[in-house]
């Protein structure tokens, strides 16, 4: 493909229009022959430091948002993060025809592997992306991010419809939403779940967060098309209106919500039975999957699913059959029966959603175990500490991810939110994640619930620069058959 073509441009040098590129990137180590280099102004550099690298390295041409002295000849746009994305479309041109992106606090994963387990059943070829990687029919495949670079999306895009995948549902996340890697993905529907504390790293506040995500409305979906929304959402009311601004039809899902009003919910043991109406006709579901958040992802799943065209009779059937998604509220074995569960919750809302959820199922003490990451926002640890502290009876503080930060000054912070709360619960201090599993493990009596929650599918734990190989649910199994159990 010419220059011209891949930046969708008239108006170029007309030598410089006809080069033939071979490749896009915005990294130069990524460089290769006869390849565009895209110049993004980031947190810690800006690419037009990295030119000489990338010419070095095979590049033919930069893309920049400024005019600048370089090695190479340079376009400016308005947008470099943008034009990259829709470059990248360009280049790899094929997309699932039917695609719909889920963004919110919580939730996006499960909806995610909800949405493609509903389009399986009624015969879709389809995938899911985003934390836990791409899943599809013949399986999983890992990746590093929720929301992947606009480059390596768009050839998962094109890999996949090449493969004959029809049906995408991916995640969205804040930081892909706002760093443009979304544009170019032909989207038909997209969802929201819910609003609260997280990634206050990256958005200076909550408001600069929310309007990150609100840009998938806004501006990434088009009119006509469909937002579904969870209607019990504090934020429900804001992201209709902001939605209704954009031309979009709101559909939405929950107690409050019209297009699926959920009627009753009466949750048993792990799962939970639902009364529905939809359309003006009554569905009864047996979602497999317990807690009231699990039942607000099936309906946004089953809210997009409707929306991208199925019919809602197969829709809510399927529902019956779901399965969560890896490391969210899964089962990882029992001692006495008491069961124990590893859990994603690594944010505020989250941990107090997954201890309330739990709360029902302990005849006798919950117990948690969590930690909080490293170079991420350190205002949740004593909100969390505090949480844990109120929700749980036996709180054991222990290390998650710590990354470049002194561990133990990590989980100070947690301490100090925890011991400030009023309740009776006993907060023990354990650094080795392990270890601190093994004595939850040991201290589980029948009746009991234990829940190890904050890295749910993870697979290491991040020290300094270094990932050891860690799996909560393994170390769990391991505790349970090493204590004879
Ligand atoms: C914090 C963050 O959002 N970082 C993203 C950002 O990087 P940055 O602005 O810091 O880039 P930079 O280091 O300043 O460099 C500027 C530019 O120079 C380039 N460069 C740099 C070095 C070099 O030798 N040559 C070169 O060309 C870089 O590739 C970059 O394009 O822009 C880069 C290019 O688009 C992204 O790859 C990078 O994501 C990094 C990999 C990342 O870890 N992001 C995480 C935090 C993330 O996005 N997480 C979300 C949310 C997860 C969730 O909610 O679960 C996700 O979607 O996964
Ligand atoms: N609808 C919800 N409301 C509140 N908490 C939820 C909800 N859904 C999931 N959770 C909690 O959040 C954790 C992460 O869920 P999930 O992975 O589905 O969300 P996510 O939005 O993809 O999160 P992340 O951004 O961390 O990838 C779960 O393990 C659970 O503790
Ligand atoms: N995508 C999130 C996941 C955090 C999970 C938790 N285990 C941690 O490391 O803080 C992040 O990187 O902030
Ligand atoms: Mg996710």
């Amino acid at each position: 493909m010419n220059l011209a073509k891949l930046l969708a441009r008239d108006d170029l040098d007309p030598a410089l229009a006809g080069v033939e590129i071979a490749g896009l990137t915005a990294d130069s180590r990524a460089v290769a022959d006869g390849f565009a280099f895209f110049a993004i102004p980031g947190h810690a550099g800006d690419g037009l430091s990295y030119v000489t690298d990338a010419k070095a390295r095979g590049a033919v041409v930069v893309i920049a948002q400024r005019a600048a002295d370089c090695a190479l000849p340079l376009v400016v746009v308005p947008d470099v993060r943008a034009a990259l994305a829709h470059a990248a479309a360009r280049f790899y041109p094929r997309q699932p025809q039917t695609i719909v992106a889920v963004t919110g606090t919580s939730g996006k994963t499960s909806v995610v592997a909800f949405l493609r387990q509903i389009w399986a059943a009624a015969g879709h070829e389809a995938a899911s992306l985003g934390t836990v990687g791409i899943v599809d029919s013949k399986g999983a495949h890992y990746g590093a991010l929720t929301t992947p670079g606009p480059v390596e999306l768009h050839k998962i895009l094109d890999d996949l419809a090449g493969r004959g995948v029809t049906h995408l549902a991916m995640e969205a996340s804040s930081l892909g939403i706002d760093q443009r890697r979304l544009d170019g993905v032909r989207l038909t529907a997209a969802g929201f779940t819910n609003f609260s504390r997280d990634h206050l790293d990256h958005h200076r506040d909550m408001e600069e967060y929310f309007a990150a995500k609100m840009r998938l409305f806004d501006t990434l979906l088009q009119p006509g098309q469909t937002a579904v929304v969870d209607a019990d959402s504090d934020v429900a009311a804001r992201v209709s209106s902001v939605c209704a601004a954009r031309g979009l039809t709101i559909f939405s899902v929950g107690a409050k919500g019209q297009a699926i009003a959920l009627k009753a919910a009466r949750p048993h043991a792990l799962a939970t039975s639902l009364d529905l109406a939809c359309g003006g006709a009554a569905f009864n579901v047996e979602l497999p999957l317990a807690g009231a958040f699990q039942t607000a992802n099936a309906l946004v799943a089953a809210g997009l699913a409707i929306a991208a065209g199925d019919a809602p009779a197969g829709v809510f059937a399927a529902l019956d059959h779901l399965a969560g998604a890896p490391g969210r509220l899964e089962l990882a074995g029992a001692r006495d029966g008491a069961p124990v569960f590893v859990d994603y919750a690594h944010k505020p809302d989250a941990l107090e959603k997954i201890l309330a959820t739990l709360r029902p199922l302990a005849k006798g003490r919950l117990i948690v175990v969590f930690g909080c990451g490293g170079d991420r926002d350190k205002g949740k640890r004593p909100l969390m500490g505090e949480i844990a502290a109120r929700g749980a009876d036996m709180v054991f503080v222990t290390d998650d991810n710590p990354r470049s930060e002194e561990p133990a000054a990590i989980r100070a912070e947690i301490l100090a939110g925890a011991r400030s709360a009023a309740g009776a619960a006993d907060i023990i201090e354990i650094a080795d994640r392990a270890d601190a599993i093994g004595r939850a493990v040991a201290a589980l009596r029948a009746g009991d619930v234990l829940v190890v929650a904050g890295k749910g599918h993870e697979t290491g734990q991040i020290v300094g620069d270094r990932i050891f190989p860690f799996c909560d649910r393994e170390v769990v199994e391991n505790a349970l058959r090493e204590q004879g159990l």
